[in-house]
């Protein structure tokens, strides 16, 4: 499907005091929504490669400071500007709970636990893929 925008990202957790928190990024423009680091797949780019940038430019984590569990991804497809649009989300153990330095396209973060989560992150789709990464935390 050729005409669907692509977009990737990682839900990023961590924990602390035996909670799971994830990383949660705010929009600065309208409806300023909240969502994982995420954005789109440039030209010749793969969802992998594109999941990771933006992870970078947009919470200034790298590779090194968190672990992808490569088997644990799921595609939202949803209308976005009245195109349809899909993203892939990886999910990613922050390593340490550093500090996360925002890009201009955000206008605060938030460490929030699953259902605080589902609450501000505010999308059905969002919700189930939250819930099944929760899952798959609670099994490791
Ligand atoms: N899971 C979702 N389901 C339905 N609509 C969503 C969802 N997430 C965000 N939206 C809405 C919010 C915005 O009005 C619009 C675009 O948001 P979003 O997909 O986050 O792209 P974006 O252009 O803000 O950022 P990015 O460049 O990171 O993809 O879609
Ligand atoms: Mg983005």
């Amino acid at each position: 499907m050729s005409n669907v925008v692509r977009a990737a990202g990682l839900v990023i957790y961590r924990q602390v005091a035996g909670k799971t928190e994830y990383l949660l990024l705010q929009a600065s423009y309208p409806p300023y929504h909240w969502t994982p680091p995420k954005g789109h797949v440039d030209p010749g780019e793969d969802e992998w490669t594109a999941a990771l940038r933006e992870t970078k430019e947009e919470a200034n984590l790298d590779r090194t400071q968190y672990t992808v569990h490569e088997d644990c991804h799921e595609t939202l497809y949803y209308q976005a500007k009245r195109k349809a649009k899909s993203v892939k989300y990886w999910l990613a153990k922050l390593n340490n709970p550093d500090d996360v330095k925002l890009s201009h396209e955000h206008q605060s973060w938030k460490w929030a636990e699953l259902e605080e989560t589902v609450k501000t992150a505010d999308y059905k789709e969002m919700e189930d893929l939250f819930r099944k990464f929760a899952a798959y935390i609670a099994k490791l």
